[in-house]
Parts: C-alpha cells; structure tokens; sequence
C-alpha cells in the first residue's frame, strides 16, 4: 500500500487497546503528523476510552471490528491473551492491503498469518516504555508478506517514539529480554541507588535526582560517546579510589551474573507466551 507521502490524507490508523503502550502509539502518530480524524483507538473499558478521545482528541470506541473496516493500518496492542479473541473480531471485516502491526509481547507473526486473511501483511514490533518521552527503541520485524513500503509506514508511524531497529523475528524473544523488559531494570538501578542514599543520609529527593540525572548522564555518554561501557567504567576508576571499592562490591554481589539470569528469564518467559496462546 501506498505509505501516504504524497496522499493528502494519512493512511487511517486503528490502534486496538487503548493500555499504556496503545496510548502511546496514538501520541506518536499525533506527532508525527497524523491528525486526530485519522486515527481510531479501541478500549474494553469506556471510562479509559473516552479519557483518550478526550486527551487526544481521537475518535474511541469499543468495537474492534467498527474500526477495522475503515482502517488502513491495524495496530493490536491489547494484552496477548486477548489477541486471538480480537483477531477473530477484525479479520472478517479486514479490506485487502490493510497492514496489521503488532506490539503484543511472545505471539509469533505466524498466529496472525493463521488468523487473518490469506495474504495479510503483518509487521512484528516490540517498543519499550521511554517511547512515552520519545526516548524509545522499537524493534521491528517483517512478516511474510510485508513488502518494504509497509515497513516504512510502520517506522514512520514509530518515528516519534525514539529510535527504530529492524530484526528477523527469531531474535524477538531476546529484544523482548533487552529492550522490551530493559527499562524495568533501570528503573529498579534508579530505584536502588536512590535508596542507597537515603540510607547515607541524604533526603529522597537530593538522593532521587542524584540517581536519576546520573543513569541519564551514564547512558547519554554512552550513546554519544561510541566507546566501551567497560572503557567508560574505568574511567571512572580512580587507582585506589571510591569506585573500584564499590564495583567490587557489585560483582561480590553477582550483579552482572544477575542481570545476565534476569535477561535469560525474560526471553524465556516471552517464549512461554507464544507458546501458551498461540498453542
Ligand atoms: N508495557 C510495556 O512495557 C510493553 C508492552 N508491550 C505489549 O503491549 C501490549 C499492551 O500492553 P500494555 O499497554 O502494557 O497493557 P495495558 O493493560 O496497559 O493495555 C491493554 C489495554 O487493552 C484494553 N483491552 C482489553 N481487551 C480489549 C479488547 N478486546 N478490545 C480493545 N481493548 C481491549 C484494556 O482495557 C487495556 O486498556 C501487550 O501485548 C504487551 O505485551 C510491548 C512492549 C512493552
Ligand atoms: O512485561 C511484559 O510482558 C511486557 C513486554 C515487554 C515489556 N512489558
């Protein structure tokens, strides 16, 4: 399909379930130049649903299949055990050359492929919470019959939630562990040191923004910099000084062995998944 470049109108998003990550999405497509008639967003909840139409200005309602007809673009972002469930709805009613993207976690494209109509362009996508403030990184992924005009729509509609990596499918249970699930992990570093420097003395908020500014500077320099975390770390590092005092400590504590088994539980985890629904 046409990504709607050189069409006046954008193409007609629905995005299904209007949750935390559904939310998002229609706020990328706001900025991204989507106006509020061109997208559609779906809620179970009618409480939630006309907070969003209220918030974003965008048409809601509760039926998947009211705005499958009309969409050119499918976004399904409901939890995935409800994903069968609202593929059955939309796939009756779906027009020919409609793309369906998916965020939903461990569902393997072939679950949407067995379920929509012979033909469907399906496009795998994993974003992560930072996509919130535009700080994101989704990784996209192909299905069978996603062409390349179908990809490019799919990073434009994700162009304002951060950056966007493309990926064969067989690594999005490992994505899933990194990046889908990755922010938790900060959070709970941010979370951690922040604690810690109550516990030395300093107040919530000192200690809050002490931990939060730090992680923030640390990755920043990280991205910009192009060298080695390790090369980052020892520079840090001082011979003797405060900083090897407390790596030892880190490593005492197996937090790298930790992390690695928190990776590993996540991917395992999203494959568990896709094998529980998709069965
Ligand atoms: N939260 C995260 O960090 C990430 C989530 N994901 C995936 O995104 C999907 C959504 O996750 P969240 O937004 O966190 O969940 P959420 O629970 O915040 O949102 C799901 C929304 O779907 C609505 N819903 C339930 N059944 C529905 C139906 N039949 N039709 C329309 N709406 C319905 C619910 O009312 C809810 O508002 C999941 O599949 C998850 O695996 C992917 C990457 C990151
Ligand atoms: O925890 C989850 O299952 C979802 C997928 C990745 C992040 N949140």
């Amino acid at each position: 399909m046409s990504d709607g470049t050189t069409d006046a109108r954008r193409p007609q998003v629905a995005v299904l379930g209007g949750g935390v990550m559904g939310e998002t999405i229609v706020s990328a497509l706001l900025q991204a130049g989507w106006a509020p008639e061109d997208v559609d967003v779906t809620e179970r909840s009618a409480l939630r649903a006309n907070e969003l139409s209220e918030r974003h200005g965008v048409r809601s309602c509760d039926s998947n299949a009211k705005v499958a007809r009309r969409a050119d673009v499918l976004v399904v972002a409901v939890k995935p055990n409800v994903v069968g469930e609202v593929l059955a709805e939309v796939s009756p009613v779906l027009r020919p050359g409609t793309v369906v993207v998916t965020i939903a976690a461990g569902l393997p494209i072939s679950f949407y492929e067995q379920r929509l109509p012979e033909g469907a362009a399906v496009v795998r996508v994993m974003p992560n919470t930072p996509a919130v403030v535009g700080r994101g990184v989704s990784v996209i992924s192909a299905g069978t019959h996603a062409g390349a005009e179908d990809m490019a729509l799919v990073r434009r509609i994700l162009a304002a939630t951060g950056i966007v990596v493309e990926a064969p499918e067989k690594d999005l249970d490992a994505v899933t562990a990194i990046s889908g699930s990755g922010p938790a992990y900060a959070f709970y570093l941010i979370d951690a040191m922040a604690e810690a420097g109550v516990l030395l003395g300093l107040s919530r908020d000192v200690a809050t923004t002490l931990a939060v500014g730090t992680v923030q500077g640390a990755a920043t320099l990280a991205q910009q910099g192009g060298e080695h975390p390790a090369i980052l770390r020892e520079r840090v590092s001082s011979p003797g000084g405060t900083t090897v005092a407390a790596v030892r400590e880190l490593d005492a504590h197996g937090v790298r062995a930790a992390v690695v088994a928190a990776a590993e539980a996540a991917r395992d985890r999203s494959r568990e998944l896709g094998a529980e629904y998709a069965g």
